[in-house]
């Protein structure tokens, strides 16, 4: 089976390696069609849609996979949030929503600034590329949890209700 994911970053890419171990996994770029920085579940899931939708556009694959990060507010406070989309080849659409942090009032303010979670991420742990490797759940998490792994736990989720459907 291939399978294509609409994104170059590690993370994602290794995400989807370790869910479909049997299959072959290609990336390519896929553009996001929402802000830099979505700032809602909406806006966020649908990054996650796109992405997977023109990956299979793309690519011959049987299976497309999104996946995307943003914030989103509860009440009035902010929180890490990421999407995932599984897309086959006869438009059954997936998706899935992975674990959130709140984040920190600093970081909000810097969002506010136009500045990208990522690139925030690397200024306030003084590392570079943070969104390629443990992503802001590691950081806040003490690295209990990575980016990849929180990833992979989407995925698992896409993988599974698409085999779900399959069942009936
Ligand atoms: O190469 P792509 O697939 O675009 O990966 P990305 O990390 O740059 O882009 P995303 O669409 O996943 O995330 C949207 C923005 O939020 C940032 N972001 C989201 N989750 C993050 C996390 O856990 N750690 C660091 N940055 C994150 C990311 O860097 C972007 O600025």
């Amino acid at each position: 089976m291939n399978v294509v994911i609409g994104s170059k970053n590690p993370a994602k890419i290794a995400a989807v390696k370790d869910v479909f171990t049997e299959a072959a996994v290609t990336a390519r770029d896929a553009p996001s069609l929402i802000s830099d920085q979505p700032f809602s579940d909406v806006e966020t899931r649908q990054g996650a849609v796109n992405r997977a939708s023109h990956s299979l556009k793309v690519a011959s694959a049987a299976i497309g996979i999104g996946l995307e990060g943003g914030v989103m507010y509860v009440d009035d406070e902010l929180y890490l949030c990421n999407w995932g989309a599984l897309i086959t080849r006869d438009k059954a659409i997936f998706t899935a929503s992975g674990a959130r942090i709140l984040l920190p009032a600093g970081i909000e303010c810097e969002l506010k600034k136009e500045i990208e979670l990522g690139d925030v991420m690397d200024a306030h742990a003084r590392r570079r590329d943070v969104r390629k490797k443990e992503g802001a759940i590691g950081i806040f998490t003490n690295d209990h949890i990575s980016r990849k792994e929180m990833f992979v736990h989407v995925v698992r989720m896409l993988r599974g209700q698409w085999e779900y459907a399959q069942k009936k």
